[in-house]
């Protein structure tokens, strides 16, 4: 900050003033570019916060954000008690502000579902941070199981992480790879003869083509339910509609949840 001697005559506090009036001017400044980069980060979070942080990861190795997430939830959440689990991780989405699409209304379609099919295998494609492999884990019955798959091997470890932290390692298995490489494999490797749930939570692109290479290993029996966002046409009552995967039709009631998510029962 520079002050500035007045070239006129007069008494101190005029020299007092000028001061004042300066440091207002540089105190605007400084809370406009305040607000400006919270605006700013606060919606580069919310808009490509799910896309960046992978890219990030991908050219820096890590950003550590997966490691101070996972070090909160384990330092305020109670170990083996998987509902404390998924209240620290919603706490800290909404105190970072940081949507999980998963959490809410959304999380309470996704229990139901579990709740109702009772499944015994279901498969979630795009773990991250594990939320929803607890969410799901934590309802399955004994001798049921939840297969999860996450191709980046950072985000795989903390997920693996919070599932241990949630006393749910024996039913959730986190796998550290790809869909392509790792359902070919579910059989051979994994004993997997049926799913009953599939729960398909990443690159909206791969939805249709690997629901088909799931099917083409035999590995949808009628009944099966899929469950994923972003699928219907926002019609908020339940339809049926003719699901046509090339190999097979299927016919499915779709269970909008609102105005963009969807549940598929076939
Ligand atoms: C939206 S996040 C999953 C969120 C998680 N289901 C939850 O709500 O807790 C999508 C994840 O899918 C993962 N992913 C990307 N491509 C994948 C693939 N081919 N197979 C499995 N997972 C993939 C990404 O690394 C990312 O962590």
């Amino acid at each position: 900050m520079t002050y500035r001697r007045l070239n006129r005559p007069g008494p101190p506090y005029l020299y007092i003033l000028e001061q004042v009036k300066m440091n207002w001017s540089y105190l605007g400044t400084a809370l406009a570019i305040i607000v400006l980069i919270r605006l700013v980060k606060a919606y580069i979070t919310k808009r490509w916060g799910p896309v960046l942080v992978p890219m990030l990861e991908k050219v820096f190795g890590t950003t550590k954000w997966e490691e101070l997430v996972l070090q909160h939830v384990k330092k305020h959440a109670v170990a083996g008690d998987p509902d404390s689990v998924l209240q620290t991780f919603d706490n800290l989405c909404t105190t970072r502000k940081w949507t999980l699409k998963t959490s809410g209304k959304r999380g309470e379609m996704l229990d139901g579902t579990i709740r109702d099919t009772k499944p015994r295998v279901c498969l979630e494609m795009g773990t991250s941070y594990g939320y929803t492999a607890v969410r799901i884990g934590r309802l399955l019955s004994p001798g049921a199981r939840l297969l999860t798959l996450e191709p980046n091997p950072q985000l795989a470890k903390v997920a693996e992480e919070m599932v241990q932290l949630a006393g749910l390692q024996d039913k959730v298995t986190v796998i550290t790879a790809d869909a392509d490489d790792v359902i070919p494999q579910l059989t051979k490797k994994y004993d997997v003869t049926d799913i009953d749930i599939v729960f398909l939570d990443y690159w909206k692109d791969r939805y249709i083509r690997d629901l088909q290479l799931i099917q083409e290993h035999g590995l949808l029996k009628s009944g099966f339910v899929v469950v994923t966002d972003q699928i219907g046409d926002g019609q908020a009552t339940d339809h049926t509609v003719e699901y046509d995967t090339g190999a097979e039709k299927f016919e499915c009631t779709l269970k909008p949840v609102d105005s963009d998510d969807t549940s598929v029962r076939s």
